[in-house]
């Protein structure tokens, strides 16, 4: 493979993996770090002004009327807050909350045990809950509308349903991909709210907060930097927050300032935009190796030695939202921001194009002064 195939890292580095600092899921260490972070209380959680108002319709008329509310559905690209927002639930209802999901349940005998331990008013989430299996879906249909459970009794040709009476639950299920939910599925929720990335502004609140629970003091001028670099989403802005802190810690003068700050990101290669290597190489081989484009995912994804589904599901959107790459029947192209961010000039549409799509004003490696991890700070 040569130089120009591994756009996105150099010879004898690894390619890009999935702990990527402004990855927006989290693993199993950074779910312990965040607990601490979490809001419990429908008043702490920053930001999302309609999911919050009309929740807090449904479980003020659920308490007034001393009934179980009707099952919520919170969809939302992940990092945003649906697993917080199901811990809130439960609080603010006094009940006890049972977490599951739907990769974790791969028989619909799973889900029954679940459900037939369920006591009166509590809350079941379901976190990914358009990956349950379809026999298992089928089961939930019926526990959610009928608070029934048919268990199963022998086998073959002998075996019977017996029904088994369910007290009343509610169930709180979290999606990244509404779409895929059947039908059926998504019409047994009486509420559903969809999650919206966040604003640069209600991210420095979460900072501010995070920074208080933390217990370190957070420059007004350094929040308003981390919140600009991350990607809209709570989770990251967290995570960036943590990764500020040890610099100061470690480098700096324990202060975190717009000074720390800078240099964090700097050292974590996160640009002034919230981009990191991956989204800066997929962005460079669109430019540099496709001309722009348009070309397929898969294709971007192979050059840049990253899945198809990472370019997709993380990087494509991000980008997308950010205006840098834009959607065409025939493939992703390049925005005139794309090329302006990467500090490159746009081929000149007229003039002929040379091996692997490029035109002129470049060398053949393809390679400008300037590296394609440049943070550009
Ligand atoms: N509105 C908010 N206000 C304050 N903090 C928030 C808010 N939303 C999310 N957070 C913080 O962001 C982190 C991630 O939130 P959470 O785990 O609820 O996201 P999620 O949408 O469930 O993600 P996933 O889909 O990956 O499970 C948590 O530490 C939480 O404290």
């Amino acid at each position: 493979m040569g130089d120009f195939d591994r756009v996105g890292y150099a010879e004898g580095e690894e390619p890009f993996t999935s702990e990527r600092i402004v990855a927006p899921a989290a693993d199993d260490l950074e779910r312990a770090a965040e607990a601490a972070l979490r809001p419990r209380r429908l008043e702490e959680f920053v930001g999302q002004l309609v999911v919050r108002d009309q929740l807090s319709l449904v479980l003020q008329a659920a308490l007034a009327r001393g009934a179980t509310p009707d099952h919520v559905l919170l969809s939302g690209p992940p990092g945003l807050g649906k697993t917080t927002l199901a811990m809130i639930i439960a609080a603010e209802l006094g009940a006890s909350l049972r977490v599951t999901s739907g990769p974790a349940i791969q028989h619909a005998g799973d889900l029954a045990a679940v459900l037939s331990s369920l006591e009166e008013g509590e809350v079941l989430f379901i976190d990914e809950i358009h990956r349950l299996a379809r026999p298992a879906e089928e089961l939930l249909y019926v526990a959610m509308e009928d608070f029934r459970v048919d268990v199963v009794v022998g086998k073959g040709a002998g075996a019977s349903a017996i029904p088994l009476a369910l007290p009343p639950f509610t169930v709180v299920g979290a999606t990244t991909r509404a779409g895929l939910l059947p039908a059926p599925l998504r019409d047994r929720f009486g509420f559903t709210g969809h999650l919206d990335f966040y604003s640069p502004d209600e991210l420095q609140r979460v900072l501010v907060r995070s920074a208080g629970l933390l217990g370190v003091r957070l420059d007004a001028d350094a929040a308003h930097e981390i919140a600009g670099r991350s990607r809209g989403t709570p989770r990251i802005a967290n995570r960036l927050l943590r990764r500020v802190r040890d610099w100061a810690q470690v480098r700096g003068d324990g202060s975190l300032d717009l000074r720390a700050a800078r240099a964090a990101l700097e050292v974590y290669e996160v640009d002034e935009l919230g981009m990191d290597r991956l989204d800066r190489a997929v962005l460079g081989a669109l430019c540099t190796r496709f001309n722009g484009g348009p070309v397929g995912l898969s294709t971007l994804a192979v050059t840049v030695g990253e899945e198809a589904e990472t370019v997709e599901t993380v990087v494509e959107p991000f980008l997308v939202r950010e205006g840098l790459i834009g959607r065409t029947p025939r493939g992703r192209v390049a925005t005139a921001a794309a090329w302006a961010h990467l500090g490159l000039t746009p081929p000149d549409p007229l003039a002929p194009r040379g091996p692997g799509g490029l035109t002129g004003g470049r060398n053949g490696s393809g390679r400008t002064g300037r590296t394609l991890f440049d943070t550009g700070a």
